[in-house]
């Protein structure tokens, strides 16, 4: 296995003077049901704060003043109006379904649509509620996007039926070869696995890190990364690396470490570490 380590970072770009917001890619992030805003909220301020240049937030209705009152960089829509979110949609280069989402009916359509309309051209990121509800309801995933999953250990027992004692890197490659699917399986050493390529493991992160947002503040991250860095595994390991490294930076003082003070700190990491 393949070690993540520092030299990843050679992955954030310097912005070229010659640019404008649509340059860094147009993201739509999609969950947060009533009970889980937080969530959807966290991811966006993830994607954000990586720089992606256009973000839009589909949740729902009852999310938009809080969502607007931490992130106001953000765009709304409803998520129970699926003909908008469908041309959002289509609009977007990077799709992050997902965090918050919840497993009620109406998240199981909009997952459903999502999965029937995305194209070629977009990268598709799959977090939290989307990976249960795929599993409970025997959903493939899009044969026409590139696929990412970020499934924390039951979230992969769901999706890979592999048992979380039995999981190991023989079995995790063969079901991602299976998904046709990178997969990003977290743990307190996340592996990133692609079909048939050798996985990587990451070296740092920190159990200051185990606390609720965490893996949505990552899918947020993942999504704002590929929106500017290319849809590569190298720029999904770049993504896993950077939270866990600013992790370990914020931990050197502080007990726990929340995941929107990750968001809050990847502007001046994010510049420290541009190539
Ligand atoms: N502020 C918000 O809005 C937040 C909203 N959130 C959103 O909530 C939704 C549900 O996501 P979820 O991860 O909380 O629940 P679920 O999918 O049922 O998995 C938990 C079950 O799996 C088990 N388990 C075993 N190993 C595990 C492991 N390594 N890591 C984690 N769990 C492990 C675990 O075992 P136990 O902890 O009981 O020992 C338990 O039985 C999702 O959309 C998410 O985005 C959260 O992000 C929190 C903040
Ligand atoms: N002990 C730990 N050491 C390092 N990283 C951890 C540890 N515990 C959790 N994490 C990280 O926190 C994130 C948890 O993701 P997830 O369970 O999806 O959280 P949530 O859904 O609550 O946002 C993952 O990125 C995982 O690698
Ligand atoms: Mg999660």
């Amino acid at each position: 296995m393949k070690k993540i380590t520092e030299d990843i970072l050679s992955i954030i770009k310097s912005r070229p003077v010659n640019s404008y917001k649509g340059t860094f890619g147009k993201i739509v992030l999609i969950g947060g049901n009533a009970n889980f805003g937080g969530a959807i909220i966290m991811a966006t301020m993830a994607a954000v704060y990586s720089g992606a240049g256009l973000v839009t937030t589909v949740t729902d209705n009852s999310n938009q003043v809080s969502l607007h009152s931490q992130v106001p960089e953000a765009m709304f829509q409803d998520i129970n109006e699926l003909p908008q979110v469908l041309a959002l949609v289509s609009q977007a280069n990077v799709i992050v379904i997902g965090p918050g989402l919840g497993t009620e009916e109406n998240s199981k359509q909009v997952l459903t649509a999502v999965f029937k309309n995305v194209t070629d051209k977009q990268t598709l990121v799959v977090d939290g509620s989307a990976l249960t509800l795929m599993a409970q309801e025997h959903l493939s995933l899009p044969t026409t996007s590139t696929n990412v999953l970020t499934p924390h250990q039951m979230e992969w027992q769901r999706v890979s039926n592999i048992p979380i004692a039995q999981q190991n890197p023989e079995l995790n490659q063969q079901a991602t070869n299976r998904l046709n699917a990178i997969a990003v399986v977290k743990s307190s050493r996340t592996q990133v696995y692609s079909p048939n390529t050798e996985p990587a493991e990451n070296t740092v992160g920190t159990p200051a890190q185990a606390t609720g947002g965490m893996g949505d503040t990552l899918a947020g991250m993942i999504g704002g990364f590929l929106c500017q860095f290319g849809n590569d595994v190298r720029t999904v390991e770049a993504a896993v690396y950077t939270h866990s490294a600013m992790a370990d930076e914020i931990a050197k003082n502080q007990y726990v470490v929340l995941p929107h003070q990750i968001s809050m700190a990847l502007p001046k990491f994010m510049k420290k570490h541009e190539h």
